[in-house]
């Protein structure tokens, strides 16, 4: 029997055979080709001149993204809650991408002046629970009952700009963890009720971003709106935060005011103005609850030579219940940088009244230094709040009382905070799985000074180890 190829008229061969070895395309046409035969072929011609520009363009998009990835720094940010986390963070994008953190300053506003006025109204709450319950037998509440309705009275139309301002900027009402000024029992809880959390997806950052096309007109209308209330509130407000009856009130309760996340009373007339512009200091100051894990992309606007590079921070919810999400980010991690708050020995989880805060945040770093998918990665630990640690003991609050091991050593910052550096250190040493140098840093996340002296030379130890872990040094 002939081959198949004897039954092919000569010349279509050739050309076929020519066409396949010079990878001509389109192929020759067919000599006898008809003109529905021509149609057709040119139909699936370009049909198939389509479907391969979709396939080389998801190559090159696939290739980019490699790329992309490859260059990508992916940094952990990790502890407790109020530990610092998203205080660091801003603290990146002030020193490395400062354009992009002022266009958040318009939301920053509203989280900062939803601070104060939460803090006012869980106060007020708090004072009319408190009076009615104690008047006759605690000299704290001999303030005429009457000069307690006046205030409230005149300050009651903050309950409504704290219903805008969480409205605003997605404050999840649902949460358990951010109970309403309603809530306010006998007992006071300053860890949960002075602070809000809004969900990662909700983009409140960028919902008043200057440059991005604005929300409706009926979204300014209300945030003006809560601004007009707050300026016609802010003598009274201040009146309040300077009142001797809330004083001494938060004198009894140990609330050191200046030390208390997002409480702002210190500032109160200044925020409450119509023109009030947030500061650096401000915003890190201010208290916003991480829910979930959100995925920050910092691109560096300086130094020059580090323009364009793109850092991705995962910043996590830090309280038990959101520990769990953190390992699915693990994998492929460049840098780890976990912060201690040292100042919280003598502490107690909000979520657990029962465990000191110093000793959870122990337990956490040795389960983080223990971790394999972390092994990697370059580990910065940041002890922070070491603003408040001195305040404490200068106010001689005694470490040992609540850390026995450290016995009659002396009671002062340095002693102090070296012997937890100790501890951490020792951790790592002992209990990561293969050997792996670390950074520590002794930090006020609040001091912008103090960190832009730290995040230099943080950032040239993530560079150099992002350059090693691609083998391109080392
Ligand atoms: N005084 C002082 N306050 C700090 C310091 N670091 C952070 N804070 C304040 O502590 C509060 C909590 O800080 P965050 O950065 O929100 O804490 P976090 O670790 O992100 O907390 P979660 O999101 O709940 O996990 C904020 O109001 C900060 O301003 C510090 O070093 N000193
Ligand atoms: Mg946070």
């Amino acid at each position: 029997m002939p081959g198949l190829s004897m039954l092919v008229p000569f010349h279509t061969a050739t050309s076929k055979l020519k066409s396949q070895m010079t990878n001509t395309w389109p192929p020759y046409p067919p000599p006898d080709e008809t003109e529905l035969d021509k149609a057709v072929r040119l139909e699936e011609e370009k049909v198939a001149k389509r479907i391969s520009e979709e396939i080389d363009r998801q190559i090159e998009y696939d290739r980019q993204e490699l790329k992309k990835k490859r260059s990508e720094t992916k940094i952990l940010l990790l502890g407790q809650a109020e530990s610092g986390k998203s205080t660091l963070l801003k603290n990146f994008q002030i020193q490395f991408a400062p354009k992009a953190f002022e266009a958040e300053v318009d939301a920053w506003r509203a989280v900062i002046q939803l601070n104060l006025v939460r803090s006012v109204n869980v106060i007020l709450a708090y004072l009319s629970k408190a009076s009615a319950a104690t008047a006759a037998a605690s000299p704290r509440f001999s303030k005429p009952k009457d000069d307690l309705r006046w205030l409230k009275m005149r300050l009651a139309p903050l309950r409504q700009v704290e219903v805008i301002l969480n409205r605003l900027l997605g404050v999840n009402a649902d949460d358990p963890q951010s109970p309403s000024p309603a809530d306010v029992g006998m007992h006071w809880d300053s860890d949960k009720l002075s602070e809000v959390a809004v969900g990662s997806d909700f983009g409140w950052r960028t919902l008043m971003r200057t440059e991005k096309p604005r929300p409706t007109s009926r979204f300014w209308d209300d945030l003006d709106d809560a601004r007009k209330i707050l300026e016609a509130c802010r003598d009274d407000i201040v009146a309040m935060c300077h009142d001797q009856m809330v004083q001494s009130v938060l004198d009894e309760e140990g609330i050191e005011i200046l030390d208390e996340p997002g409480f702002f009373f210190d500032q109160a007339s200044r925020i409450c103005a119509l023109d009030y512009e947030p500061t650096a200091e401000d915003i890190l100051r201010a208290r916003l609850r991480t829910a979930g894990v959100e995925e920050h992309r910092l691109c560096m606007e300086s130094p020059p030579s580090e323009k364009g590079r793109e850092w991705v921070f995962y910043d996590v919810g830090g309280a038990r219940g959101q520990r769990a999400a953190w390992a699915a980010y693990f994998e492929d991690v460049n840098s780890v940088m976990f912060l201690c708050p040292i100042s919280s020995f003598d502490q107690v989880l909000s979520e657990d009244r029962l465990t000191n805060r110093l000793v959870d945040s122990l337990k956490l770093w040795k389960t983080i230094c223990s971790s394999k998918l972390l092994e990697n990665a370059t580990f910065i630990l940041f002890m922070n709040k070491s603003d408040i640690l001195r305040k404490k003991l200068e106010a001689g609050v005694c470490f040992a009382t609540h850390v026995e091991q450290y016995k009659d050593q002396p009671n002062d910052f340095e002693h102090v905070s070296s012997y937890i550096r100790k501890i951490l250190l020792s951790i790592h040493k002992e209990c990561s799985p293969k050997k792996r140098s670390i950074h520590a840093h002794t930090t006020c996340a609040t001091d912008t000074i103090m960190m832009s002296h730290v995040l230099g030379s943080v950032r040239d130890i993530i560079l150099m180890n992002a350059l090693e872990q691609t083998h391109l040094i080392g």
